[in-house]
């Protein structure tokens, strides 16, 4: 039988948006039918143009908004929506925070899991300008070299000064060696062909010592007028403590090569987080949103009931983060990552704050978690952080096979969080407590949880 949708591209319709997805797209229905749609709250009722139809859904865009949500924020810049910057911004906070525990509540409930209590989502006080990290490409437009942040889904630059969720500081830094790219005539990368110089400048700023770091990722091994760019962005911006130009020939999606040259200061700058010092590098991975990171692991910490005398295993530990502020409260810690560089770091630090009872392998966290219960180690506590895939079902095992009394489970997926709460509670454990959303990325759609499980 033929399928027929309701709706077709390009007539227009009138609809009530009834959800919000995990994208942050309004959701209409149309006999059943649903058409997401951009820009559009739940409770609003639009004109909307359909813009694209397929077999069990359709996209759509607002003509008209005939009813507005009181949630609306209308101070929009039409820039974030375009970039995928802010992609929330047109929701007002306590709705982007109401938005992100209903849809933590909401996978659970699809679990069947409708006992389970997920708090109201942590917010910041201030909820944007919080990133300490910039990434931003180097094109020319129109004759002009701009930096901006890509248009949705494609590769096309969207001139941009003000960030909006980034650091001010950053913001001006990267104005500042625009300019200076413009008044020395550097060549912007030109992704088509493959030429020109200057791909991306990336910045950090240490949200505590302000320290920063400006990198400028070029294709081509020579930078013409680099002693002058690098004396006028010293003068212009006393933070600067690194200047790095990062050599990436190659034509990926990968932001850096392989080769750094410093031009000026060190390769590294510091900062602090749950009161220890970090060293960062530019390969280095490092949370972007401090103060709600610490709330987050303070909050783990908290969680992971510790009196001094516990071995904690921290799973998929990064740069030792967890680790590291987790050390204090334990007997002993073992960190395990993939990411070689990552563990380097994680073992300079420890060694920059003096903490001696943490060791760091590199590994698959569900391969080293086998090895250590085939070594005898017996865990108090696993601590996990992982991607947003989520736990390996194989790490599942290993981890309830050596028996912790607690499991603390951070997690950047709510879908994926749900799914291995579902397989440990199959192997004995059960929710401590309420499920902790923390808003660690404000005007955007990704959700931070916490939870605690233990063995029934
Ligand atoms: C969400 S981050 C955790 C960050 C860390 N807690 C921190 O604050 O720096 C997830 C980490 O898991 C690592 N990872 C991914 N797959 C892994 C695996 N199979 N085994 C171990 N680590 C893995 C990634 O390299 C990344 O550092």
């Amino acid at each position: 039988m033929k399928f027929t949708a309701p709706v077709e591209k390009n007539k227009n319709y009138t609809a009530t948006i009834v959800d919000l997805t995990y994208q942050g797209m309004g959701v209409a229905k149309i006999e059943d039918f649903p058409i997401f749609i951009t820009n559009a709250l739940p409770g609003e009722e639009v004109e909307l143009s359909v813009t694209k139809v397929a077999k069990s859904y359709a996209f759509g865009r607002v003509v008209k908004f005939i009813k507005e949500s009181p949630d609306r924020v209308n101070n929009i810049d039409v820039a974030y929506t375009q970039t995928g910057i802010a992609p929330l911004q047109h929701l007002s906070y306590p709705g982007q925070l109401a938005f992100k525990q209903h849809q933590v509540e909401a996978l659970f409930a699809k679990a069947h899991l409708d006992d389970v209590k997920v708090n109201e989502t942590i917010g910041m006080e201030t909820p944007y300008h919080y990133r300490n990290k910039a990434q931003v490409p180097v094109r020319e437009i129109r004759g002009q070299l701009e930096t901006g942040f890509y248009k949705r889904g494609s590769h096309d630059v969207v001139p941009i000064e003000d960030f909006y969720i980034q650091d001010p500081e950053i913001d001006k830094a990267i104005v500042v060696v625009r300019d200076l790219l413009r008044r020395f005539h550097i060549d912007a990368y030109d992704e088509e062909t493959n030429t020109g110089v200057v791909k991306t400048v990336m910045v950090r700023r240490g949200y505590y010592s302000h320290e920063m770091m400006v990198v400028i990722v070029t294709r081509t091994h020579k930078l013409s007028m680099v002693n002058e760019l690098v004396e006028e962005i010293t003068k212009a911006l006393p933070e600067v403590k690194s200047i790095i130009q990062n050599v990436n020939s190659a034509r990926t999606n990968v932001l850096l090569g392989q080769t750094d040259r410093i031009h000026f200061g060190s390769s590294v700058i510091h900062d602090q987080l749950m009161g220890l010092t970090f060293e960062i590098s530019a390969h280095s991975f490092y949370q972007v949103n401090p103060q709600q990171t610490e709330r987050l692991y303070n909050l783990a910490i908290e969680k992971a009931q510790l009196a001094g005398k516990e071995n904690v295993v921290d799973a998929y530990c990064g740069i030792g983060t967890i680790s590291l502020a987790v050390a204090k409260h334990a007997k002993q810690v073992y960190g395990v990552e993939i990411v070689q560089d990552a563990i380097s770091d994680a073992k300079t630090n420890a060694n920059l704050n003096g903490i001696d009872n943490v060791e760091f392998k590199v590994a698959k966290a569900e391969t080293q978690m086998e090895r250590w219960h085939e070594a005898g180690l017996q865990p108090d506590v696993i601590m996990v952080d992982p991607p947003r895939k989520g736990l390996a079902p194989e790490f599942i095992t290993a981890a309830t096979d050596a028996q912790p009394s607690r499991i603390v489970y951070v997690s950047c997926n709510p879908a994926t969080l749900v799914r291995d709460v579902q397989l440990f509670m199959e192997k004995g454990y059960h929710l401590e407590g309420a499920v902790q959303p923390v808003d660690q990325f404000p005007q955007t759609t990704s959700i931070e949880s916490v939870v605690a499980l233990v063995k029934d």
